[in-house]
């Protein structure tokens, strides 16, 4: 067990105003302005609270009091969707770029990011049932069938199914634009591919590529450097696979065997989307282990 350090225990930070840090009094250091000084950045202007904070807007009249909490956990998805097509287009770039160390990094973080949101589904399953039927019939036809970034992630990881360009509602031009272009763009998997070949594994047929992966986990001292990136893919896969269980309990919970303000069947739908792989081959593979 390590001890909380108490504030003025700890190195170089003394109880009381800190020494020439703004709006402490002190006045002794004009050449360090930390941001206060004038039209110079804050913290506000910097990360756009204005816009971010006043993003919040209910349809509920007189406000239900839950759908701030349930509009605040949608954002925060958003925000970290936007965080793991950036890491995850990253990660792929890198692949075919041969620098696998650091896609493998980046694919680490996608895991953390991904439990991080498997674990909040938790915050709106303080939400009770009743507290969400007071604004629910509001959000129809809204739902989050309707994430852009959120189908984004299958298509840039490998799970690229057509059909869902044509069964969205209400997107908008750019959405569907982004859709289509990840169709069309390589994935994680291809990334993959790339790279098992350019260690010079066949991998131009699946049975190539079954063979060589075999041959990469049994020769760890040979291929250690793709076993581990196989398995940062196995994790984001994993993670992913996580999080649709974890909702599917939630929905479960809060509208039993109610279709979907989507129009979808609802839990039927999403246990349906249960089996989904992105890497389907990684896990294949285990068999013949
Ligand atoms: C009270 C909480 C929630 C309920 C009852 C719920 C319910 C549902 C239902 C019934 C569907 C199927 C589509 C339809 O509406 O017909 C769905 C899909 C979906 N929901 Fe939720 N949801 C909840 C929270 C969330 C949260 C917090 C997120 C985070 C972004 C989310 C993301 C999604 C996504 C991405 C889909 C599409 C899944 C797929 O097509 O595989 N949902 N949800
Ligand atoms: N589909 C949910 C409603 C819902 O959860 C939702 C509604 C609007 C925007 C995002 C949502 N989140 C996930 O589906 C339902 O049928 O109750």
């Amino acid at each position: 067990m390590t001890k909380e350090p108490s504030a003025d225990s700890v190195v170089g930070c003394p109880a009381g105003p800190l020494p020439g840090s703004p709006d402490f009094g002190d006045q002794t250091v004009t050449s360090h302005h930390f941001g206060e000084e004038g039209a110079k950045l804050t913290y506000g202007s910097y990360l756009r609270l204005e816009q971010l904070l006043t993003a919040q807007v209910l349809e509920s009249d007189p406000p239900a009091h839950d759908e701030l909490l349930f509009i605040t956990i949608h954002q925060v998805y958003e925000l970290w969707f936007k965080q793991l097509l950036h890491e995850v287009d990253a990660a792929t770039g890198a692949m075919f770029g041969g620098r696998l160390w650091w896609a493998k990094h980046l694919l680490k973080r996608v895991a953390v990011i991904e439990d991080v949101l498997i674990r909040q589904i938790a915050v709106l399953e303080t939400m009770t049932p009743q507290d969400f039927l007071v604004f629910r019939e509001l959000l129809s036809p809204a739902s989050g069938f309707q994430s852009a970034q959120f189908r984004e992630l299958e298509f840039a990881s490998g799970a690229k199914d057509p059909t869902y360009l044509k069964r969205f509602r209400g997107l908008t031009e750019a959405e569907q634009q982004r859709l289509a272009d990840r169709l069309r763009a390589p994935s994680l998997w291809d990334g993959f591919v790339h790279a098992v070949g350019a260690s010079g594994l066949p991998a131009a047929t699946g049975e190539e590529l079954s063979d060589s992966l075999v041959a990469v986990a049994r020769d760890r001292d040979k291929y250690g450097e793709l076993w581990e990136l196989a398995e940062a893919l196995l994790d984001h896969d994993e993670a992913a696979a996580l999080w649709r269980a974890r909702h599917v309990t939630m929905v479960e919970r809060q509208i039993g065997t109610k279709s979907g303000t989507g129009g979808s069947t609802g839990a039927p739908y999403l246990r349906s989307r249960l089996g989904l792989h992105y890497f389907p081959l990684l896990w294949e593979i285990r068999s013949s282990l």
